[in-house]
């Protein structure tokens, strides 16, 4: 998917949460490369609508990570699909996609659609408690998903998930190097230019999302660190 190639930075937004218009724009002018709207929880239509129309007021890429059903908005430039490869419940493998792809049938503009190879690590997450993630991967394992995701699936991108913690970089580094093709995404506990610049040396895009709403200084000051690497 040639659209997500050149980003190195991406904000992603929780509809869940308040973010105030002067913070909105200061994340849409920061130079990042696209706007990720997405959650594991509390995503509705609404908060979703919301937030996009809020964020289209500026030029850069808008995406929707899709977590929910129910919550599939139509006016986003991208729509990215997580399939989680560290789980044996299919349901988040293919079971809620196969659901979503019978509501929404010939509807669905396949040519915006992007999947994800989800690699989920951190074990306090709510995603990895959603999805019953095996968390407890050898840097092996990890890489035998990198593998499965990029090599036997095709997936454009590996997200490597450790969201609300600072993950292993040594392991996201060979996830890297198992990924042949793919992006390798990484997000998780980036809180400021130094943590975004070391995870930008071994993932391909870094995604930045809690700090946001703690210290939005500190959160802005990621961007130029990633295209610095
Ligand atoms: C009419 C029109 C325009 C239609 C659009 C077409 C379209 C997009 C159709 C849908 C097609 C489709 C295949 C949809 C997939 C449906 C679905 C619900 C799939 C399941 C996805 C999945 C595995 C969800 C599990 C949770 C997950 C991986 C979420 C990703 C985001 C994430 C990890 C956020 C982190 O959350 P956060 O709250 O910041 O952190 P914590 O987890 O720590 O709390
Ligand atoms: O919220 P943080 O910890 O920055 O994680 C970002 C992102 O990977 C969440 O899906
Ligand atoms: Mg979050």
């Amino acid at each position: 998917m040639d659209a997500v190639k050149p980003w190195r930075h991406v904000f992603k937004l929780d509809p869940e949460r308040e973010l105030d218009d002067e913070a909105l724009e200061a994340v849409c002018m920061s130079s990042t490369d696209a706007i990720m709207v997405g959650g594991s929880s509390g995503v509705t239509y609404e908060n979703t609508v919301d937030l996009m129309s809020r964020v289209r007021r500026y030029e850069l890429p808008c995406v929707l990570e899709v977590s929910d059903l129910e919550a599939v908005v139509p006016g986003f430039d991208l729509y990215m699909i997580p399939m989680v490869l560290n789980t044996a419940d299919s349901a988040w493998t293919t079971g809620r996609h196969r659901q979503a792809i019978e509501r929404y049938s010939y509807l669905i503009p396949w040519e915006t659609l992007v999947p994800e190879g989800y690699i989920v690590l951190n074990p306090d997450s709510t995603v990895a408690k959603l999805t019953g993630a095996e968390t407890g991967l050898s840097p092996a394992a990890a890489e035998a998903c990198a593998h499965v995701g990029s090599k036997l699936m095709k997936l454009p991108i590996i997200y490597v998930e450790y969201s609300g913690t600072f993950g292993d970089l040594e392991l996201v580094e060979k996830v890297r190097r198992a990924s042949g093709g793919a992006r390798v995404f990484y997000g998780g506990g980036i809180h400021d230019a130094q943590t975004a610049a070391q995870a930008a040396t071994v993932s391909d895009t870094i995604v930045v999302g809690n700090i946001i709403y703690e210290n939005l200084t500190k959160a802005l000051e990621t961007v130029k660190a990633a295209h610095n690497q």
